[in-house]
């Protein structure tokens, strides 16, 4: 069943129903603007580059579906690829449950992209989808740590905080996204597992609580996350140096 349906097209899924509380006040996170272009916009592109994307489910701010596809319709997008708009919900795993219901049954591959990773490059995502193509039902970019890594047992904010262990940083990942599926695998896991709790933060944390295996292919470090107001300053001068690169 899984190699049949991961012969059909491939659809990306990407939740921007979210606010960006650690961003600072202001307009939902991906609707602010990288470059004059807002991010949301950013990680359209980014997903609509890929040649084997042909569908785009953008998961709208519960009341903003509306400015959404205006927002849609107003930049410039490849027109090979289709694009829809579906309302979000209070979570992030609610929103991209939202955007999976939405999907035609045609979708053998689904890629779930944040909206606040606007820089992803092609190379990343066509990598992901290689991958789940090739059989895998679960793939995650990722990259090795450049910090060492705590456990603590978390105190009281401000205080001092015991280190319960050192985990082995050659065995550590930073997970990043697109993380890219077999539609059915996905699904079921957004279907039947629980939304809170370890490993509910990202989607194939909700796969491997399945039994379901996941891989990590090579993520890159372009598509990190914008979280806090440091990664915009990133973001801009990431931009920046592209559009000088391109002549433009
Ligand atoms: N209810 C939610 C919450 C988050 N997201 C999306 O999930 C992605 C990753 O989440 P994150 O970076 O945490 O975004 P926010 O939730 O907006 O950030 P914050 O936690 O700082 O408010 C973002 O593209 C965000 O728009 C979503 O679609 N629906
Ligand atoms: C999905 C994710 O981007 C993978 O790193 C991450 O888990 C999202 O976390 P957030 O706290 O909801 O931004």
């Amino acid at each position: 069943m899984s190699e049949q349906t991961r012969a059909g097209r491939t659809a990306a899924v990407i939740p921007a129903a979210g606010r960006g509380v650690r961003l600072g006040p202001g307009a939902p996170k991906a609707l602010r603007a990288l470059g004059g272009t807002p991010m949301l916009i950013h990680a359209v592109r980014a997903m609509a580059a890929s040649r084997a994307v042909s569908l785009v489910v953008v998961v709208a701010p519960q009341d903003g579906a509306p400015e959404v596809k205006n927002l849609l319709d107003a930049h410039s997008l490849p027109e090979r690829t289709d694009y829809l708009v579906v309302p979000g919900g209070d979570t992030r795993q609610q929103s991209v449950h939202a955007g999976l219901e939405a999907l035609p049954g045609t979708i053998g591959t689904v890629l779930v992209h944040d909206a606040a990773r606007p820089l992803v490059p092609v190379d990343t995502v066509d990598a992901v989808i290689a991958a789940v193509r090739d059989g895998a039902p679960a793939v995650v970019p990722a990259l090795s740590l450049a910090d060492t890594v705590k456990e603590v047992e978390p105190g009281e904010k401000g205080l001092p905080e015991p280190v319960v262990a050192t985990p082995e940083r050659a065995r550590l990942r930073a997970v990043q996204t697109p993380q890219g599926f077999d539609r059915d695998t996905l699904l079921r896991a957004h279907r039947t597992v629980a939304v809170s709790g370890d490993g509910a933060t990202d989607d194939a944390g909700m796969v491997e609580r399945l039994g379901t295996p996941v891989v990590v292919v090579p993520g890159h470090e372009e598509a990190f996350k914008v979280t806090r107001p440091i990664d915009l300053v990133l973001a801009e001068a990431v931009l920046a140096r592209r559009r000088a690169n391109d002549g433009f």
